[in-house]
Parts: C-alpha cells; structure tokens; sequence
C-alpha cells in the first residue's frame, strides 16, 4: 500500500475483480483507530466538511452546490408542495417562456405544485422572461431554477427533491425562420433537450405523465384544410418543424419501449399578452408604434397568407386539460410494465385570418394606421396559411376556444402599452 495514496491502492487493476471487502475508507477508520488523539481528529473532521462543501463540483447551470444551496433546494420544495395530497405536482420547462409562464401560474393557482425550469435564454429580450417571473411567477408562489433541460445532473436533483407526477415540457427553441439563422440551437433544444428529459423521466420512480408542446408547423405543405392529426407531417417546410415533428417521434419511443405517458399538443400561433416579441402580432405593434414599415407576406398569385391564431387562454386551458386527463405512465426506473398512453392533440382556434386583417384589427386598436409594404413570401420556412381541425382536442380534453383574434388582440394591446409605455422595446 502506497504511503502518498492508500485509497487509489485499493482500487483493482483489472476491472471486474474489485471485492468491496473493506471500504476505501478502511485505512483511515484503521488510522483512526489506532493512533488519533483529540484534535487529530477535530482535523479530519474540518477537512471532510471543507471537502464535501467547496471540492464537489457544481454543474455549469445547476444553482452552486454550497452552503448556500440549501435555501434553492428549501423553495424548490416548498414550491411544490399541492394544495391537496391528490393534486398534480408539475414542472413546468421553459417556465419564463410565454406559454409557461401563463401555464405555470394557472396550474399554481388551481392549487397543484409547480416549480419552472427555464435557461433564461438570449433568443429574445431577457429582460421580458425576467419581467414575466418577477411579476408573474414570483407573484404566484412559482419557483424558477434557473438551469438548462440538458443538464441531466439538474435534471435529477429535482426529481430526486420532489415526485414530480407531471412534466409540462414547454422549454424549446421556437420561431420558424429564426432556424436558418441558428439552426443548430434548434437541434440543441428541440432534440437533445427533449431526449435529455425523456431519459431523465423514463429513469425515475414513479415516472411522471409527460405533456409537451408540439406545433401547427408539422403540418408543413399539407394542403388539406382544416388540418386534422391524421394528416399528413412528413414534409416540413422549415428545420423548426422538422424538430418538432422528430420530438413527436422520439416521444413514441420513449412511450413504446419505456412506458410513458405521452401528450403532444400542437400549438397554433398562439398570441396574447407577455407574449413573444420574435412574433409578427408583437413586432407589428411596436413598429406601427415607431411608424415603420411592416412587411406583409403574400404567396405566389398573391395568394393570402393566414394563420389560426389561438388566444393564450385557450391554449392554456387545453395545456391543464391534457394534464388532467392524461393516464399514467406504466414504467419504473426505465422498465414498461404496459401499454402506456401516446396523444398527438391539436390546440387551434379553428378560424383562421389573414396577416392584412390582423394588421387592420392592430391599426384599430392603436389608433395608427400602418406603413405595410407587401412582399412575396420569402423562403423562410413559412407556410401560407394554417387552420385547425380540433375535434380530438374537443373529445379527449373538452377543449372549446372562446377568445377570437379582434377580442385577444384587445388584450395583448392592453398588456403592451402598459409594459412597454415609457420603455423602450428592445426587440
Ligand atoms: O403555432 C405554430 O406552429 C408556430 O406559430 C408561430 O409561427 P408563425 O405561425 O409563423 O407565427 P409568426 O411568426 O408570428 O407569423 C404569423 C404570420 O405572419 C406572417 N409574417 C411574418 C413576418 C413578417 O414580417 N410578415 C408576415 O406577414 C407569417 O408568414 C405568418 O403567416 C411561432 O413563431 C412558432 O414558434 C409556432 O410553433
């Protein structure tokens, strides 16, 4: 044995033979024995403590694993805590995003348990997620741990604080044409993240329920209208699509062989207020504000280009809906032990409007008229128009929209003028 390092001595050469007979820590527990005195051991003692706390390495997202970590893991916990035994306990990824936020708060409120996870991303405004958990989430008793879904470590140490009975996975990298500036943040979120939190789900025990967000965009080049999940989606016209549309997949995966519950809701443009301001409903507003020109897009034999726009509320309902409706999951710690439930659900406002008519409800609103320019739609991974067939959302989660776009729009105006009033947009 190895003066300098009796516990690397202990440490087989070949691997497979190592007899845990004695623990690494036999020849200190010998030392110990024999030869210590008082403060020898008040010694090992502070070095063990300043091993434990300062040595041990922190993730790179992970709040520092410190002393002070305690006071995170404390609101993590407390944060989770339901109202009632039997309500769910969620979290909710991409919290300070826009429909986590809302999500988050409403399922806070109905009285389950909630804790946010969000990497606070610099896609767009910072300061606009940053507003949205102080005066959102913080108002409503929702925790947020700043941290990445591809933090595995993290991933864990949450699942290892609270019994998470759900995951509302909202955390993504979203905007259509965004994907050819960084295409690869799409394949960072979209995919690896996705599959990071599915690994981590389908490990632990009891697994949770996963519901997620997919998109309208999966539908791509469909042309049959109103756009119903048996549709077609295999042919995505942009790199975000394609993500999301291998999101579904990989969720069929991880249900099939693994036994998770799996809910996908596509989202149809889903607008309202803390909004997203990569959005052509929010960056039309602050430049009709600054009085400059928009961009209006048209197809080819200026064709209209229209979208199914679905008021926040809506989709948030559909979003607690699918929670409460989902089954089980059958697995544990990575094992199926039965057919698990798999969902694909659209989340639309079955009537679709075209960009000019949401350009004209915007100039009513602000009592400005816009400088519109029309142009041919570049290819930017746009498709012209999107419309929602939500029949299976009506069945599976009793899901009725009731805001229409003029009525949505009123709100989002409302919420802009306010937040933004003396500041300045940074987008
Ligand atoms: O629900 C969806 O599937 C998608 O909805 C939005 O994507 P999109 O519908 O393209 O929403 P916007 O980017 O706000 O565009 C709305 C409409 O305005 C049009 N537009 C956009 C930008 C512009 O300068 N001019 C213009 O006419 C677009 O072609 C589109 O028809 C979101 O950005 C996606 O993250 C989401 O997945």
């Amino acid at each position: 044995m190895s003066p300098l390092n009796p516990i690397l001595d202990n440490i087989p050469t070949t691997p497979g033979k190592f007899k845990p007979e004695k623990s690494p820590l036999h020849f200190l527990h010998h030392r110990l024995r024999l030869h210590t005195t008082l403060p020898k051991l008040t010694l090992v003692f502070l070095a063990f403590i300043f091993l434990f706390f300062f040595l041990s390495p922190p993730s790179p997202t992970a709040p520092r694993r410190t002393l002070r970590s305690t006071s995170w893991e404390n609101h993590v916990k407390s944060s989770a805590k339901p109202r009632s035994r039997a309500a769910p306990i969620v979290l909710v990824t991409g919290a300070a995003g826009f429909v986590g936020s809302h999500a988050a708060v409403a399922l806070k409120r109905r009285g389950n348990g909630v804790v946010g996870l969000d990497n606070f991303n610099p896609y767009y405004d910072v300061s606009l997620k940053k507003a949205r958990k102080l005066q959102l989430l913080d108002r409503a008793g929702v925790f947020i741990v700043e941290g990445d879904i591809n933090d595995a470590v993290l991933l864990r140490k949450l699942f290892s604080l609270v019994r998470f009975s759900h995951v509302l996975h909202l955390a993504a990298q979203a905007g259509v044409r965004y994907a050819m500036v960084n295409p690869s943040s799409y394949v960072e979120s979209n995919v690896d993240g996705f599959v990071n939190l599915l690994e981590v789900a389908k490990s632990v025990n009891p697994q949770p329920v996963i519901v997620w967000a997919s998109s309208s965009s999966v539908y791509g080049l469909n042309s049959k209208v109103p756009f119903s999940e048996k549709d077609r989606t295999d042919q995505p016209a942009s790199l975000y699509a394609a993500t999301k549309k291998a999101g579904e997949e990989i969720a069929h995966s991880y249900n099939h062989i693994y036994g998770l519950s799996i809910t996908g809701l596509r989202f149809f443009t889903v607008y309202g207020p803390w909004g997203r301001p990569d959005m052509a409903y929010f960056f039309f507003t602050r430049d009709i504000l600054k009085r400059r020109p928009i961009s209006i897009y048209e197809g080819a034999g200026h064709v209209t280009v229209a979208r199914d726009f679905t008021y926040i509320d809506d989709v948030v309902k559909g979003c607690l809906a699918a929670i409460d409706t989902a089954k089980k999951s059958t697995g544990s710690g990575g094992k199926k032990k039965g057919e698990a439930q798999f969902r694909i659900i659209n989340l639309g406002n079955t009537s679709p409007v075209s960009v000019n008519k949401l350009v004209s409800i915007l100039e009513k609103l602000l009592k400005v008229k816009a400088k519109k320019k029309v142009v041919l739609m570049p290819r930017n991974g746009d498709v012209p128009f999107t419309h929602a067939n939500v029949t299976l959302a009506r069945k599976e989660l009793g899901y009725r929209p009731t805001t229409d776009l003029e009525t949505g729009l009123g709100k989002f105006v409302k919420w802009y003028l306010e937040f933004y009033g003396g500041k300045k947009s940074s987008w």
